[in-house]
């Protein structure tokens, strides 16, 4: 049978292209300062000698689950700031700033990608209020770690990220391994959402090579873009719909794969997700449980991540954003400041 003839075979699924800010006016606009190019530097390397085994301390990636308020976040970077600070010797802390969220199937997409929360989408904004953040948080001192996402946001933000995460929705993904060769920070890949850690040795052993893919320039060019390999490359383990896989049998599992293919194990454990089973409180089984391994000497145990915000647990966005609750997460649940801050005291201690 014939198809009737339209008038184009094209976009028809597309409702509209808007013009996007390059990040050369960002920068021009938002430019990098000297404290944070010290701070994205120092954590750089203190973060590289950690997943060398050359810097004793344990990486601590901890923060909101997603940022959808500056105040908050700044309030929230100012205490763990003081708590950096007082743990240096032990720990290198680290905010976790994620701006960009990946869903399950729909939802609000983050800070970025929506900073009004209407669901305006207005990204311009997003990305100038996310590098404006990202900036002042470095400037105070204290380094950050974001999930790269969307491809072109590296291109705006690289030089404030002393880490980078890949999401367990996106390990897999080609664009996101070939994104990450070009990144300049050490970024884990965290096991895929069924559990599959195969999926992040495959993604550690991709991005340390040179890839060659589409992207765009500082001038917002459409680009060929060439990258080097990312020779930092890590696994993150976040359960997965199976169950945890913090335990000793996960960690000797995991570093049995990275081994027999070449890479020496450095394993970042996430306390949340299915790590926690979604339950906020239960990230202190992880954290417990892989300090100990770590006490118990493993050195192939790297890091822990922590969702954490001001006040704990999660809430919905209501329609009448006044009513948003203050410091509370509006993706995943985070345990509460009092919380954070006894973790971080107990980890300290134990690591004596
Ligand atoms: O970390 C946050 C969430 O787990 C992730 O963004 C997926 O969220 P969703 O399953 O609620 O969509
Ligand atoms: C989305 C996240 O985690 P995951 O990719 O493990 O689900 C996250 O850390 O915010």
């Amino acid at each position: 049978m014939t198809a009737t003839l339209t008038p184009t075979t094209e976009n028809l699924n597309v409702t509209g292209f808007q013009p996007l800010a390059t990040p050369r006016s960002m920068k021009a606009e938002l430019p990098n300062t000297p404290e944070a190019q010290q701070t994205v530097q120092a954590s750089r390397q203190a973060i590289k000698n950690i997943l060398d085994g050359t810097d004793p301390r344990l990486l601590i990636i901890i923060g909101p689950c997603s940022i959808h308020d500056e105040a908050q976040a700044l309030e929230y970077a100012g205490r763990l700031l003081e708590l950096r600070r007082r743990y240096a010797d032990r720990l290198e802390i680290i905010m976790r700033v994620y701006p960009d969220k990946p869903r399950t199937t729909v939802g609000w997409r983050g800070y970025l990608n929506d900073p009004h929360m209407d669901g305006q989408n207005d990204f311009n904004l997003g990305l100038h209020k996310t590098r404006e953040l990202m900036l002042k948080i470095n400037s105070l001192g204290l380094p950050l770690a974001t999930e790269l996402l969307d491809p072109f946001v590296p291109q705006y933000i690289d030089d404030q990220l002393a880490w980078g995460a890949i999401g367990a929705r996106t390990t897999e993904s080609q664009t996101h391994r070939a994104m990450v060769s070009g990144v300049s920070a050490p970024v884990g890949f965290k096991n895929g959402t069924g559990g599959s850690v195969k999926l992040a040795v495959d993604a550690i052993l991709s991005a340390r090579k040179p890839h060659t893919f589409l992207g765009i320039t500082d001038d917002g060019q459409a680009a060929v873009v060439s990258t080097r390999g990312n020779a930092y490359g890590h696994i993150i383990l976040r359960g997965g719909t199976a169950g945890p896989n913090y335990g000793y049998e996960h960690v000797e599992k995991a570093s049995e794969m990275l081994t027999a293919s070449g890479v020496t194990p450095a394993l970042i454990v996430d306390c949340s997700h299915h790590n926690s089973g979604y339950v906020h409180d239960k990230q202190l089984d992880a954290w417990h449980d892989v300090i100990f391994q770590r006490v118990g000497g493993d050195t192939r145990l790297k890091g822990l991540m922590v969702e954490s915000n001001l006040n704990a647990g999660k809430q919905s966005i209501p329609a009448d954003l006044s009513e948003l609750q203050y410091g509370v997460s509006v993706t995943d649940a985070c345990v509460g400041w009092d919380t954070t801050a006894d973790m971080l005291a107990w980890a300290y201690e134990r690591l004596a």
